[in-house]
């Protein structure tokens, strides 16, 4: 029917969209101990068909969301707006103090990311963020939507969903 508006889906996933990281994260008042998650990355984009007869390019999506997981890839995740967490950079390291508890990472084992905590529910939004950055270098027009999971262990992801119209 003319006018008909057709939302399509494509998804990238597993292969190289993933990233192996330490974190720890703080709850209910609480500091978790140190420890690693092999994470895994999927992207939805929904939207229209675009001039080529695709929603967006796989080929485009997966590079460009690889690069992200590579900036993650074997680092510290460090949430930078955590409040219950007492940060100090120094000259080659983040000092990092919770309570009793300190830590001290080389700067080049650290990635900074601008979240209160590294939970995967901020992951993901964070690397929605970065993927929306990015996304404006290339036509977006029909684009509607785009979702990001961070799976932290086949048993459990978090997912963030933006709208790209408003
Ligand atoms: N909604 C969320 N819940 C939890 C998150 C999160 O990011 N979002 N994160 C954690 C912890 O960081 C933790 O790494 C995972 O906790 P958990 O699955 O309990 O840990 P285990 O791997 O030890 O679990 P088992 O399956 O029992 O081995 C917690 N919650």
């Amino acid at each position: 029917m003319a006018g008909t508006r057709i939302l399509r889906k494509v998804k990238v996933e597993g292969g190289y969209l993933h990233f192996s990281s330490a974190h720890f994260i703080t709850y209910s008042g609480k500091c978790e101990r140190l420890h690693g998650h092999n994470y895994g990355v999927l992207v939805e984009v929904e939207g229209e068909l675009g001039p080529d007869n695709v929603v967006f390019d796989f080929t485009v999506l997966k590079r460009r969301t690889k690069e992200i997981c590579q900036h993650l890839d074997h680092r510290f995740l460090l949430p930078l707006h955590n409040a219950q967490l007492e940060l100090t950079r120094l000259s080659d390291a983040w000092e990092i103090r919770f309570r009793e508890r300190r830590y001290v990472f080389p700067l080049t084992d650290v990635v900074e990311l601008p979240i209160e905590n590294s939970t995967a529910e901020l992951l993901a939004q964070y690397i929605c963020e970065e993927l929306c950055k990015v996304l404006e270098e290339y036509p977006a027009a029909n684009l509607h939507t785009i979702m990001v999971g961070v799976e932290e262990a086949p048993t459990q992801m978090a997912y963030y969903q933006k709208d790209l119209r408003s």
